[in-house]
């Protein structure tokens, strides 16, 4: 699988361009287009980036991609990121790594979002996958009642022994579902429940292209909109 991440993850750079403000999204398929980004600065490419996390930022330091405070830039021309799954019509699961709520908003502020994945992550309907959602700590277990009334089984995620705890300070519900047949529908009924940060649920019109990379080395190229 990892020859397949590694294939999207660096086919996504040649839609790097200089002058473009990136955002670099989190996860194991990400760290290679962070990776082959990183080469083509040193080749003399002129960008400026942001991270969705702090582990990609510190990967994308070390790689000396410029890293910029969030307060020097008004939007995101190109936002790069994994996924957990993706479905035909670019309707995305995140989250498994953690980083969804800061991933959604760097998403929302992008005019193009593409998405890599290993073949594996191309699915016919979201579900399979348990939804990740950030909840306040406050009051978890009533949060987690009314997740369960919407038809999953949450868990709130464990970091070994620990409480899971997102860079945000927040625990993570991983709510199984048998199948998500409307994502739209369902991602706004789970953002209505008080003590819900953010869903892991990427519905609508957000992505640009899905990128799936396929261990022989080819990839395939999913415009969900066009
Ligand atoms: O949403 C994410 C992190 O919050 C990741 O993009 C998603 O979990 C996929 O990760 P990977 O590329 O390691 O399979």
């Amino acid at each position: 699988m990892d020859d397949a991440k590694r294939h999207a993850g660096e086919w996504s750079a040649r839609y790097v361009q200089n002058g473009m403000v990136v955002g670099l999204g989190t996860g194991s398929t990400v760290f290679y287009a962070i990776q082959k980004i990183g080469e083509l600065i040193k080749q003399g490419l002129t960008i400026r980036a942001v991270a969705s996390s702090e582990r990609s930022e510190k990967l994308a330091r070390e790689m000396n991609i410029p890293i910029v405070p969030f307060t020097s830039i008004d939007s995101i021309d190109l936002y790069i990121d994994g996924a957990d799954e993706a479905d035909r019509q670019g309707h995305l699961i995140k989250g498994g790594g953690g980083a969804h709520t800061r991933e959604k908003i760097l998403a929302y502020n992008s005019k193009k979002f593409i998405v890599i994945v290993d073949s594996s992550k191309l699915v016919e309907h979201l579900g399979k996958f348990p939804l990740p959602v950030e909840i306040l700590p406050f009051a978890a277990e009533l949060t987690l009642k009314h997740l369960k009334a919407l038809g999953c089984e949450p868990r709130l995620r464990r970091n070994g022994d620990q409480q899971y705890i997102s860079e945000n300070g927040n625990f993570t519900a991983d709510c199984q579902f048998k199948t998500i047949e409307d994502p739209v529908h369902l991602d706004a009924a789970i953002r209505s429940i008080p003590g819900v940060v953010a869903t892991g649920l990427f519905a609508n019109t957000m992505v640009t292209i899905v990128i799936a990379g396929y261990a022989d080395g080819t990839v395939k190229e999913i415009k969900p909109h066009e």
